[in-house]
């Protein structure tokens, strides 16, 4: 078992996965950078969601290896994996996903206050990130008094709030409409960059995926170069339009 190379944080080697028996992942290799923001990018179905779940060790590849930060997640004991999603990952779905008990600035605190961080400190970082997603107006508020688009904020403050080594976003503006969703795009991205979180964003939308410093495409389980997603773009040639 070879280790991975020494600049990137998060490694993988060769993943196979199959649903039901049929193939989700056909050998995917690839390399994020530290503080890179990486689009996965291809149309519905071709396996992105399954490689973010196997990025993130919440699921083991039938085959294939998963380095994070030096350490084989794909070998951890499944509390292993558990501590390591809440110490050092966050997770941003295409749906909120919040504790329906707990306020806009409760739901956004909980990764912290399960960390350990005194409730004082994890409140006013929940604050902060809220104002910063334009929520802040409904920091009291449970989900259910929010619409679809402010509980999505809110899940975005949540998982900047932990600021985690890495964010993973799976179709993260899926339910909101494009401007809207472009807002929040550009404000995580942001966030990203002046915290030094690393991001993998998968996305079928190439406008999304134009936002990243470099793009990975896939198609019906593997890797593959795509005109509309170049093999490596600098930041400075991506698209801050959308
Ligand atoms: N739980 C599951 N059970 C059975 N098949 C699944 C399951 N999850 C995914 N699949 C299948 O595996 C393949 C890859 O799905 P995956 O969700 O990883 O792709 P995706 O690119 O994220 O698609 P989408 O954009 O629609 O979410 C698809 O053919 C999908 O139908």
């Amino acid at each position: 078992m070879a280790a991975p190379p020494d600049n990137d944080v998060l490694w993988a080697r060769s993943l196979h996965h199959t649903h039901d028996g049929s193939p989700a992942l056909s050998g995917v290799s690839l390399g994020v950078h530290e503080g890179e923001i990486l689009a996965v990018h291809g149309p519905r179905g071709c396996g992105k969601t399954t490689l973010l779940h196997c990025l993130a060790g919440q699921t083991v590849p039938q085959e294939g290896e998963v380095w994070f930060d030096g350490a084989p997640v794909h070998t951890m004991s499944p509390s292993r994996r558990e501590r390591l999603r809440l110490d050092r990952f966050a997770w941003i779905g295409p749906e909120p996903a919040l504790v329906p008990e707990l306020t806009a600035w409760e739901n956004t605190a909980l990764p912290l206050l399960l960390r350990g961080t005194p409730r004082r400190a994890a409140k006013t970082a929940a604050l902060e990130w809220l104002e910063r997603l334009d929520v802040g107006a409904c920091a009291k508020r449970r989900p259910r008094a929010l619409l679809q688009s402010q509980r999505q904020r809110v899940a975005v403050a949540r998982a900047l709030a932990a600021e985690p080594a890495v964010l993973f976003a799976d179709e993260p503006t899926a339910a909101l409409h494009s401007a809207e969703g472009a807002q929040v795009l550009r404000t995580l991205t942001a966030a990203a960059r002046s915290h030094r979180i690393t991001v993998v964003l998968a996305t079928h939308d190439a406008d999304v995926a134009a936002l990243a410093d470099r793009t990975v495409a896939l198609f019906d389980g593997r890797r593959v170069n795509s005109p509309d997603t170049p093999g490596v773009e600098g930041r400075d040639t991506c698209s801050l339009s959308v």
